[in-house]
Protein backbone atom coordinates (compact mmCIF):
# COMPACT_ATOMS: atom_id res chain seq x y z
CA UNK A 1 0.00 0.00 0.00
CA UNK A 2 1.45 3.35 -1.48
CA UNK A 3 -0.43 5.54 1.15
CA UNK A 4 -0.36 4.52 5.01
CA UNK A 5 -3.61 5.91 7.08
CA UNK A 6 -2.00 4.06 10.03
CA UNK A 7 -1.92 6.71 12.76
CA UNK A 8 -1.08 4.09 15.80
CA UNK A 9 -1.59 0.31 14.83
CA UNK A 10 -0.78 -0.03 18.19
CA UNK A 11 -3.37 2.19 19.71
CA UNK A 12 -6.51 -0.02 20.63
CA UNK A 13 -9.94 2.36 20.45
CA UNK A 14 -11.33 3.31 23.82
CA UNK A 15 -14.52 1.87 22.30
CA UNK A 16 -15.64 -0.59 19.54
CA UNK A 17 -16.49 0.17 15.89
CA UNK A 18 -20.30 0.25 15.07
CA UNK A 19 -21.49 -1.80 11.75
CA UNK A 20 -24.63 -1.13 10.35
CA UNK A 21 -25.28 -4.26 8.51
CA UNK A 22 -26.96 -2.44 5.20
CA UNK A 23 -29.69 -4.16 3.92
CA UNK A 24 -30.87 -7.50 5.26
CA UNK A 25 -31.61 -9.19 1.75
CA UNK A 26 -28.26 -7.61 0.23
CA UNK A 27 -24.29 -8.90 0.84
CA UNK A 28 -23.79 -6.41 3.81
CA UNK A 29 -24.46 -9.17 6.74
CA UNK A 30 -22.26 -11.87 4.88
CA UNK A 31 -19.24 -9.42 4.49
CA UNK A 32 -19.24 -8.01 7.63
CA UNK A 33 -19.46 -12.07 9.53
CA UNK A 34 -16.28 -12.67 7.49
CA UNK A 35 -14.71 -9.96 8.38
CA UNK A 36 -15.17 -10.89 11.79
CA UNK A 37 -14.30 -14.33 10.66
CA UNK A 38 -10.87 -12.59 9.97
CA UNK A 39 -10.49 -10.21 12.57
CA UNK A 40 -7.12 -11.60 13.96
CA UNK A 41 -5.62 -12.23 10.48
CA UNK A 42 -6.09 -8.63 9.34
CA UNK A 43 -5.77 -7.13 12.97
CA UNK A 44 -9.22 -5.38 12.92
CA UNK A 45 -10.42 -3.20 15.80
CA UNK A 46 -13.19 -4.93 18.28
CA UNK A 47 -16.55 -3.88 16.17
CA UNK A 48 -20.45 -5.09 16.61
CA UNK A 49 -23.38 -5.24 13.85
CA UNK A 50 -26.37 -3.33 14.03
CA UNK A 51 -29.02 -5.08 12.63
CA UNK A 52 -31.08 -8.03 11.85
CA UNK A 53 -30.20 -11.54 13.60
CA UNK A 54 -32.44 -13.25 11.15
CA UNK A 55 -30.62 -11.59 8.37
CA UNK A 56 -27.17 -12.74 9.70
CA UNK A 57 -28.37 -16.18 10.51
CA UNK A 58 -29.65 -16.52 6.72
CA UNK A 59 -26.02 -16.42 5.50
CA UNK A 60 -24.07 -17.61 8.39
CA UNK A 61 -23.92 -20.18 10.84
CA UNK A 62 -21.06 -18.58 12.96
CA UNK A 63 -21.31 -17.50 16.67
CA UNK A 64 -23.45 -14.42 17.01
CA UNK A 65 -24.23 -12.55 20.41
CA UNK A 66 -27.06 -10.69 21.05
CA UNK A 67 -25.69 -7.68 23.52
CA UNK A 68 -27.56 -4.88 24.65
CA UNK A 69 -24.71 -2.45 24.48
CA UNK A 70 -20.88 -1.44 23.15
CA UNK A 71 -19.39 -2.39 26.05
CA UNK A 72 -20.92 -5.87 26.34
CA UNK A 73 -19.59 -6.08 22.62
CA UNK A 74 -16.54 -5.19 23.12
CA UNK A 75 -15.91 -8.01 25.88
CA UNK A 76 -17.36 -10.72 23.77
CA UNK A 77 -15.90 -9.49 20.39
CA UNK A 78 -13.19 -12.72 20.69
CA UNK A 79 -15.48 -15.33 21.03
CA UNK A 80 -18.51 -14.21 18.62
CA UNK A 81 -19.54 -11.55 16.81
CA UNK A 82 -21.35 -8.83 18.88
CA UNK A 83 -25.00 -7.69 17.50
CA UNK A 84 -27.54 -5.32 18.34
CA UNK A 85 -30.87 -6.22 17.31
CA UNK A 86 -32.71 -4.23 14.74
CA UNK A 87 -35.90 -5.96 15.02
CA UNK A 88 -38.25 -6.29 11.37
CA UNK A 89 -36.75 -7.65 8.91
CA UNK A 90 -38.07 -11.17 10.38
CA UNK A 91 -39.12 -11.78 6.43
CA UNK A 92 -36.57 -11.25 4.40
CA UNK A 93 -34.20 -13.21 2.37
CA UNK A 94 -31.08 -12.89 0.95
CA UNK A 95 -31.53 -11.79 -2.81
CA UNK A 96 -35.30 -10.98 -2.01
CA UNK A 97 -35.44 -6.97 -0.71
CA UNK A 98 -38.62 -5.77 0.95
CA UNK A 99 -39.54 -2.74 1.79
CA UNK A 100 -39.66 -3.97 5.26
CA UNK A 101 -35.86 -4.90 4.75
CA UNK A 102 -35.47 -1.08 3.82
CA UNK A 103 -36.78 0.18 7.02
CA UNK A 104 -34.57 -2.32 9.12
CA UNK A 105 -31.60 -0.93 7.12
CA UNK A 106 -32.51 2.81 8.03
CA UNK A 107 -33.29 1.73 12.00
CA UNK A 108 -30.04 0.20 11.91
CA UNK A 109 -28.24 3.29 10.42
CA UNK A 110 -29.61 5.80 12.98
CA UNK A 111 -28.92 3.30 15.63
CA UNK A 112 -25.45 3.28 14.73
CA UNK A 113 -25.02 6.49 13.74
CA UNK A 114 -26.26 7.76 17.34
CA UNK A 115 -24.15 5.65 19.42
CA UNK A 116 -21.17 6.77 17.11
CA UNK A 117 -22.25 10.03 17.91
CA UNK A 118 -22.68 9.77 21.42
CA UNK A 119 -19.32 8.42 21.94
CA UNK A 120 -20.21 4.71 22.85
CA UNK A 121 -18.90 3.53 18.92
CA UNK A 122 -15.42 5.19 17.88
CA UNK A 123 -16.60 5.06 14.59
CA UNK A 124 -19.50 3.94 12.18
CA UNK A 125 -19.22 1.44 9.25
CA UNK A 126 -22.18 1.42 6.83
CA UNK A 127 -23.10 -1.63 5.30
CA UNK A 128 -24.88 -1.35 1.74
CA UNK A 129 -28.65 -0.38 1.02
CA UNK A 130 -30.28 0.29 -1.58
CA UNK A 131 -31.26 3.50 -2.58
CA UNK A 132 -34.54 2.48 -4.53
CA UNK A 133 -35.96 1.03 -1.37
CA UNK A 134 -35.14 3.49 0.99
CA UNK A 135 -36.83 5.94 -1.84
CA UNK A 136 -39.49 3.76 -1.69
CA UNK A 137 -40.15 4.21 2.02
CA UNK A 138 -39.63 7.63 2.14
CA UNK A 139 -36.24 8.06 2.35
CA UNK A 140 -35.71 12.42 1.10
CA UNK A 141 -31.74 12.01 1.44
CA UNK A 142 -30.12 11.34 -1.86
CA UNK A 143 -27.89 8.52 0.20
CA UNK A 144 -26.51 7.54 3.69
CA UNK A 145 -24.03 10.45 2.98
CA UNK A 146 -26.09 12.85 3.84
CA UNK A 147 -28.26 11.63 5.93
CA UNK A 148 -25.34 10.70 8.23
CA UNK A 149 -24.79 14.88 7.86
CA UNK A 150 -27.74 15.80 9.01
CA UNK A 151 -27.75 13.54 11.95
CA UNK A 152 -24.52 15.53 12.88
CA UNK A 153 -25.86 18.37 12.26
CA UNK A 154 -23.68 19.71 9.17
CA UNK A 155 -25.12 20.74 6.42
CA UNK A 156 -25.23 17.89 3.46
CA UNK A 157 -23.33 20.87 1.00
CA UNK A 158 -20.31 20.99 3.68
CA UNK A 159 -19.48 17.19 3.59
CA UNK A 160 -17.52 15.00 0.82
CA UNK A 161 -17.90 11.56 -0.60
CA UNK A 162 -14.18 10.34 -0.95
CA UNK A 163 -13.67 7.44 -2.42
CA UNK A 164 -10.18 5.94 -0.72
CA UNK A 165 -7.87 2.97 -2.16
CA UNK A 166 -4.29 2.03 -1.64
CA UNK A 167 -3.37 4.14 -4.65
CA UNK A 168 -6.35 6.71 -5.77
CA UNK A 169 -8.38 9.17 -3.78
CA UNK A 170 -11.31 11.04 -5.21
CA UNK A 171 -13.79 13.20 -4.45
CA UNK A 172 -17.36 13.55 -6.95
CA UNK A 173 -18.06 17.64 -6.58
CA UNK A 174 -21.56 16.48 -7.65
CA UNK A 175 -22.69 12.89 -6.83
CA UNK A 176 -26.25 10.96 -7.18
CA UNK A 177 -27.58 14.15 -9.83
CA UNK A 178 -28.53 12.90 -13.51
CA UNK A 179 -25.63 13.49 -15.67
CA UNK A 180 -27.75 15.94 -17.69
CA UNK A 181 -27.95 17.79 -14.75
CA UNK A 182 -24.08 18.36 -14.14
CA UNK A 183 -23.24 21.35 -16.08
CA UNK A 184 -26.01 23.00 -14.62
CA UNK A 185 -25.11 22.02 -10.97
CA UNK A 186 -21.77 22.82 -11.19
CA UNK A 187 -20.36 26.06 -10.15
CA UNK A 188 -17.07 27.63 -8.93
CA UNK A 189 -18.38 27.85 -5.52
CA UNK A 190 -19.63 24.27 -5.45
CA UNK A 191 -16.27 23.18 -6.23
CA UNK A 192 -14.06 25.22 -4.41
CA UNK A 193 -16.12 24.18 -1.52
CA UNK A 194 -15.84 20.71 -1.73
CA UNK A 195 -12.43 21.02 -2.41
CA UNK A 196 -11.83 23.13 1.09
CA UNK A 197 -13.51 19.83 2.17
CA UNK A 198 -11.22 17.45 0.84
CA UNK A 199 -8.11 19.36 1.59
CA UNK A 200 -9.41 19.32 5.37
CA UNK A 201 -10.58 16.29 5.44
CA UNK A 202 -6.91 14.87 3.71
CA UNK A 203 -5.37 17.19 7.10
CA UNK A 204 -7.63 16.01 10.15
CA UNK A 205 -8.24 12.16 8.54
CA UNK A 206 -5.11 11.16 6.97
CA UNK A 207 -2.71 13.20 8.32
CA UNK A 208 -1.75 15.25 5.34
CA UNK A 209 -0.38 18.23 6.34
CA UNK A 210 -0.17 19.96 2.84
CA UNK A 211 -2.53 18.33 0.80
CA UNK A 212 -1.96 18.13 -3.44
CA UNK A 213 -5.54 18.18 -5.07
CA UNK A 214 -5.63 16.86 -8.60
CA UNK A 215 -9.03 19.16 -10.40
CA UNK A 216 -10.40 17.05 -13.16
CA UNK A 217 -11.86 19.30 -16.38
CA UNK A 218 -15.52 18.70 -17.62
CA UNK A 219 -15.16 18.29 -21.10
CA UNK A 220 -12.75 15.97 -23.58
CA UNK A 221 -9.39 17.32 -23.34
CA UNK A 222 -10.10 19.99 -20.55
CA UNK A 223 -12.19 21.43 -23.28
CA UNK A 224 -9.21 22.18 -25.56
CA UNK A 225 -9.01 25.82 -24.54
CA UNK A 226 -12.58 26.83 -24.79
CA UNK A 227 -12.88 24.92 -28.13
CA UNK A 228 -14.41 21.95 -26.40
CA UNK A 229 -16.94 23.54 -23.71
CA UNK A 230 -16.12 26.70 -21.62
CA UNK A 231 -17.05 25.37 -18.25
CA UNK A 232 -13.39 24.80 -17.54
CA UNK A 233 -12.85 28.49 -18.79
CA UNK A 234 -15.81 29.88 -16.88
CA UNK A 235 -15.96 27.38 -13.59
CA UNK A 236 -12.99 25.59 -12.86
CA UNK A 237 -10.30 27.63 -13.46
CA UNK A 238 -11.60 30.38 -10.68
CA UNK A 239 -12.68 27.30 -8.32
CA UNK A 240 -9.07 26.20 -8.75
CA UNK A 241 -7.33 29.91 -8.31
CA UNK A 242 -9.73 30.41 -5.37
CA UNK A 243 -8.89 27.51 -3.45
CA UNK A 244 -4.73 28.50 -4.33
CA UNK A 245 -5.43 32.03 -3.10
CA UNK A 246 -7.20 30.41 0.35
CA UNK A 247 -5.70 27.25 1.29
CA UNK A 248 -2.23 25.77 2.14
CA UNK A 249 -2.82 22.99 -0.16
CA UNK A 250 -1.13 22.42 -4.12
CA UNK A 251 -3.86 22.16 -6.52
CA UNK A 252 -3.05 21.46 -10.03
CA UNK A 253 -5.93 21.46 -13.29
CA UNK A 254 -7.77 21.36 -14.68
CA UNK A 255 -6.53 18.14 -16.14
CA UNK A 256 -8.04 15.88 -18.57
CA UNK A 257 -10.05 13.63 -16.95
CA UNK A 258 -8.83 10.14 -19.36
CA UNK A 259 -5.30 11.17 -18.50
CA UNK A 260 -5.31 11.98 -15.01
CA UNK A 261 -5.65 8.23 -13.58
CA UNK A 262 -2.54 6.16 -15.05
CA UNK A 263 -0.01 5.80 -11.83
CA UNK A 264 2.84 8.12 -12.81
CA UNK A 265 -0.13 11.13 -13.01
CA UNK A 266 -1.72 9.22 -9.41
CA UNK A 267 1.59 9.57 -8.23
CA UNK A 268 1.75 13.39 -7.91
CA UNK A 269 -2.07 14.02 -6.01
CA UNK A 270 -3.27 12.76 -2.50
CA UNK A 271 -6.67 13.60 -3.95
CA UNK A 272 -8.55 14.06 -7.40
CA UNK A 273 -11.68 16.02 -7.11
CA UNK A 274 -13.77 15.10 -10.01
CA UNK A 275 -17.03 16.59 -11.37
CA UNK A 276 -19.54 14.25 -11.48
CA UNK A 277 -19.86 10.63 -10.25
CA UNK A 278 -18.92 8.44 -12.93
CA UNK A 279 -15.66 10.21 -13.07
CA UNK A 280 -14.59 9.63 -9.82
CA UNK A 281 -16.04 6.12 -9.20
CA UNK A 282 -15.23 4.68 -12.30
CA UNK A 283 -11.18 4.49 -12.16
CA UNK A 284 -11.33 4.07 -8.19
CA UNK A 285 -13.89 0.78 -8.33
CA UNK A 286 -11.73 -0.38 -11.85
CA UNK A 287 -8.69 0.13 -9.49
CA UNK A 288 -9.16 -1.27 -6.35
CA UNK A 289 -12.98 -2.72 -6.30
CA UNK A 290 -11.99 -5.28 -3.52
CA UNK A 291 -10.50 -2.59 -0.69
CA UNK A 292 -12.22 0.48 -1.97
CA UNK A 293 -13.47 2.44 0.87
CA UNK A 294 -16.19 4.97 0.77
CA UNK A 295 -15.65 7.70 3.75
CA UNK A 296 -17.18 11.02 4.50
CA UNK A 297 -15.30 14.26 5.15
CA UNK A 298 -16.87 16.79 6.84
CA UNK A 299 -18.08 15.52 9.95
CA UNK A 300 -17.57 15.63 13.78
CA UNK A 301 -17.60 11.92 13.73
CA UNK A 302 -15.72 9.23 11.40
CA UNK A 303 -18.21 7.23 8.85
CA UNK A 304 -16.56 5.06 6.29
CA UNK A 305 -18.42 2.30 3.83
CA UNK A 306 -17.55 -0.58 1.67
CA UNK A 307 -17.68 0.94 -1.83
CA UNK A 308 -19.51 -1.54 -3.39
CA UNK A 309 -23.74 -1.86 -2.99
CA UNK A 310 -25.95 -4.80 -1.98
CA UNK A 311 -25.10 -7.24 -4.89
CA UNK A 312 -28.68 -8.56 -4.24
CA UNK A 313 -27.90 -11.25 -7.04
CA UNK A 314 -24.91 -12.72 -5.31
CA UNK A 315 -26.71 -12.71 -2.20
CA UNK A 316 -26.94 -15.45 0.36
CA UNK A 317 -24.38 -17.64 -2.29
CA UNK A 318 -21.42 -17.35 -0.29
CA UNK A 319 -20.29 -15.41 -3.18
CA UNK A 320 -19.23 -11.84 -1.54
CA UNK A 321 -15.64 -11.08 -1.07
CA UNK A 322 -15.30 -9.06 2.26
CA UNK A 323 -12.47 -7.07 1.31
CA UNK A 324 -13.80 -4.02 0.76
CA UNK A 325 -15.62 -3.99 4.42
CA UNK A 326 -12.31 -5.10 5.69
CA UNK A 327 -10.75 -1.41 4.37
CA UNK A 328 -13.72 0.51 5.82
CA UNK A 329 -13.46 -1.04 9.35
CA UNK A 330 -9.24 -0.16 8.80
CA UNK A 331 -9.78 3.03 7.89
CA UNK A 332 -12.44 3.72 10.23
CA UNK A 333 -10.36 2.71 13.36
CA UNK A 334 -6.87 4.44 11.50
CA UNK A 335 -8.93 7.74 11.16
CA UNK A 336 -10.07 7.52 14.30
CA UNK A 337 -7.41 6.92 15.83
CA UNK A 338 -5.62 9.46 13.96
CA UNK A 339 -8.69 12.22 15.28
CA UNK A 340 -8.15 11.23 19.02
CA UNK A 341 -4.53 11.90 18.97
CA UNK A 342 -5.24 15.26 17.23
N1 LIG B 1 -22.55 1.87 0.22
C1 LIG B 1 -23.78 1.76 -0.26
O1 LIG B 1 -24.74 1.77 0.47
C2 LIG B 1 -23.97 1.60 -1.75
C3 LIG B 1 -25.19 1.18 -2.18
N2 LIG B 1 -25.40 0.97 -3.51
C4 LIG B 1 -26.72 0.44 -3.86
O2 LIG B 1 -26.55 -0.93 -4.21
C5 LIG B 1 -27.56 -1.32 -5.14
C6 LIG B 1 -26.94 -2.16 -6.24
O3 LIG B 1 -26.01 -1.37 -6.96
P1 LIG B 1 -25.11 -1.91 -8.16
O4 LIG B 1 -24.86 -0.77 -9.04
O5 LIG B 1 -25.68 -3.16 -8.72
O6 LIG B 1 -23.71 -2.21 -7.50
P2 LIG B 1 -23.17 -3.42 -6.63
O7 LIG B 1 -21.86 -2.94 -6.06
O8 LIG B 1 -24.17 -3.89 -5.67
O9 LIG B 1 -22.88 -4.61 -7.66
C7 LIG B 1 -22.10 -4.43 -8.81
C8 LIG B 1 -21.47 -5.75 -9.24
O10 LIG B 1 -20.41 -6.09 -8.35
C9 LIG B 1 -20.69 -7.33 -7.70
N3 LIG B 1 -20.26 -7.16 -6.28
C10 LIG B 1 -20.54 -6.10 -5.50
N4 LIG B 1 -19.97 -6.25 -4.31
C11 LIG B 1 -19.35 -7.44 -4.33
C12 LIG B 1 -18.58 -8.15 -3.36
N5 LIG B 1 -18.33 -7.67 -2.12
N6 LIG B 1 -18.10 -9.38 -3.70
C13 LIG B 1 -18.33 -9.88 -4.93
N7 LIG B 1 -19.03 -9.23 -5.89
C14 LIG B 1 -19.52 -8.03 -5.59
C15 LIG B 1 -22.19 -7.57 -7.86
O11 LIG B 1 -22.51 -8.94 -7.80
C16 LIG B 1 -22.43 -6.93 -9.22
O12 LIG B 1 -22.05 -7.82 -10.24
C17 LIG B 1 -28.22 -0.03 -5.62
O13 LIG B 1 -29.50 0.04 -5.09
C18 LIG B 1 -27.37 1.08 -5.05
O14 LIG B 1 -28.15 2.15 -4.61
C19 LIG B 1 -24.42 1.17 -4.45
C20 LIG B 1 -23.18 1.60 -4.04
C21 LIG B 1 -22.86 1.86 -2.66
N1 LIG C 1 -22.09 5.43 -5.39
C1 LIG C 1 -21.75 5.65 -4.03
C2 LIG C 1 -22.91 5.38 -3.18
O1 LIG C 1 -23.97 5.07 -3.66
C3 LIG C 1 -22.76 5.53 -1.73
O2 LIG C 1 -23.58 6.55 -1.30
P1 LIG C 1 -23.89 6.77 0.22
O3 LIG C 1 -25.11 5.98 0.52
O4 LIG C 1 -22.72 6.35 1.00
O5 LIG C 1 -24.14 8.23 0.30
Amino acid sequence: MRWSTIADAAAPLSTPLAVALGDPAGIGPEITAKAWERREAEGLAPFFAVGSPEALRAVWSGPVAVVSGPDEAAACFDRALPLIRVEGAADSAPGRPTLDGARNSLDALEIAVGLTRSGAASAVITGPVSKAQLYAIGFVHPGQTEFVAERCGIASGMVAMMLAGPTLRTVPVTTHIALRDVPEVLTTELIATRGRTTIRGLRRQFGIERPRIAVAGLNPHAGENGALGREEIDIVIPAIERLREEEDAEIIGPLAADTMFHPRMRATYDAALCLYHDQALVPLKTLHFDEGVNITLGLPIVRTSPDHGTAFAIAGQDKAEPGAMIAALSMAADCARRIGQA
